[in-house]
């Protein structure tokens, strides 16, 4: 696990942070530019030395404040990926690969070149100089090369930031590889809710310079205070579901998730494989009897926990499933004709049409802090 509890100030900025965060899967650090975040990363990475507090990886003291603990950075083993790849422009890609590799006493090596090099799939680039590459191909080489020092963890601070949507998208799937195949923890900083719903098992939202909250990713996204936050003006609630079965004949498949199954057109996904959805609240339609006749296949029943401030003529009413939660966007008039408040039992309906992105969920998706 990794634990965090620092001070820093840097300038007018007063950074202080605490969060811990599971030894698998991918921990995002998420905020707006300027609110602490790369900070995080550095001091993890030894980079920048916090004033007071600790840093902690799977029980091994990186800094104590009181115990006058700062491990140097080079002997911290953190594996440190930039928005740009900082690749040695003289070197080959193999060269870049093994520089950190050689550094590692042969008996402490656990990741060898191969496995790495098929994983990002950059075989064909090996003799090749880092000019000759494109901006995704040279940040696949980085993660390589941070991955073959031996880090204990993945440090990734915005790593894709650099890149538009085509070379993003050609490089998401190899860091949900890394998360599903390395043991490794990751910690990835970023400012896209798209990456964050896509990658991240727990989710740090940072503000000036302090945790506002800490969670899994469907936990915070559910949440009225913060969920706003994350999905920027589209606020909508993210589910972690497991593909329970198909329905060939009515080109169907179902989700299954905490609380309650979801219809969704055929997916070609096996079985049992986690798939993450996510639920925009105004695409939730609440109704206080179950409609008949009506064409949408999903009716969630649950209960009203918490309604939001009125935001112009609307309002964000937070439903619990039974074990997960839902954002619904209804109108003040609908509140006050229906008279819908906190505990209200309601049926939820999704529109098939509203599940607008879906991924695999993260192996370890549903870690709890
Ligand atoms: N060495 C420094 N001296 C003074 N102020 C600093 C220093 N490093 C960072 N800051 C300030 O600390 C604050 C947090 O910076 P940080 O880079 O951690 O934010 P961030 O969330 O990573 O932002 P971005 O998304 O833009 O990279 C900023 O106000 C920045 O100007």
């Amino acid at each position: 696990m990794l634990d965090v509890a620092i001070r820093r100030r840097q300038g007018t900025f007063d950074l202080d942070i605490r969060f811990q965060a599971p030894s698998r899967g991918v921990t995002a650090l998420f905020g707006r530019s300027g609110s602490g975040k790369s900070s995080v990363i550095n001091a993890i990475a030894g980079l920048a030395k916090p004033d007071a507090g600790h840093i902690l990886l799977d029980g091994t003291v990186l800094f104590d404040g009181a115990r006058r603990i700062d491990v140097p950075a080079e002997r911290r083993r953190t594996g440190y990926v930039f928005q740009d790849s900082r690749l040695f422009p003289h070197m080959s890609v193999q060269d870049n690969l093994l520089y950190g590799m050689r550094r590692v006493p042969r008996e402490e090596r656990r990741i060898a070149l191969e496995p790495v090099v098929d994983l990002l799939g950059i075989g064909g680039l090996l003799k090749r100089r880092p000019y000759s590459l494109s901006g995704g191909e040279k940040q696949r080489v980085a993660v390589g090369r941070a991955l073959l020092a031996q880090p204990r963890i993945l440090l990734m601070d915005e790593p894709l930031a650099s890149l538009d949507a085509e070379r993003k998208a050609e490089i998401l799937p190899y860091i949900e590889r890394l998360r599903d195949e390395l043991n490794i923890p990751i910690v990835f900083v970023s400012h896209s809710v798209d990456e964050v719903v896509r990658l991240a098992t727990t989710l740090v939202l940072v503000a000036d310079g302090r945790v506002r909250a800490a969670g899994t990713v469907a936990e915070l996204s559910g949440r009225l205070d913060v969920g706003g936050t994350i999905g920027g003006l589209e606020a909508g609630a993210v589910l972690d579901t497991t593909v329970a079965g198909h329905d060939a004949a009515t080109g169907l498949t179902e989700l299954r998730f905490p609380g309650g199954i979801l219809t969704v057109p055929l997916l070609d996904l096996r079985a049992g494989q986690p798939l993450r959805v996510r639920i925009q609240a105004r695409d939730v339609i609440l109704a206080l009897e179950p409609p008949s006749r009506i064409s949408v296949h999903n009716m969630l029943e649950g209960r009203i926990v918490e309604l939001g401030e009125a935001a112009g003529p609307s309002r964000d009413v937070r439903i619990d499933l039974g074990g997960s939660f839902l954002l619904a966007r209804v109108t003040r008039h609908s509140v006050e004709r229906l008279g819908l408040g906190v505990g209200t039992p309601v049926f939820a309906l999704v529109k098939s049409v509203a599940f607008d992105r879906v991924f695999p969920g993260p192996a370890g998706r549903n870690v709890a802090l």
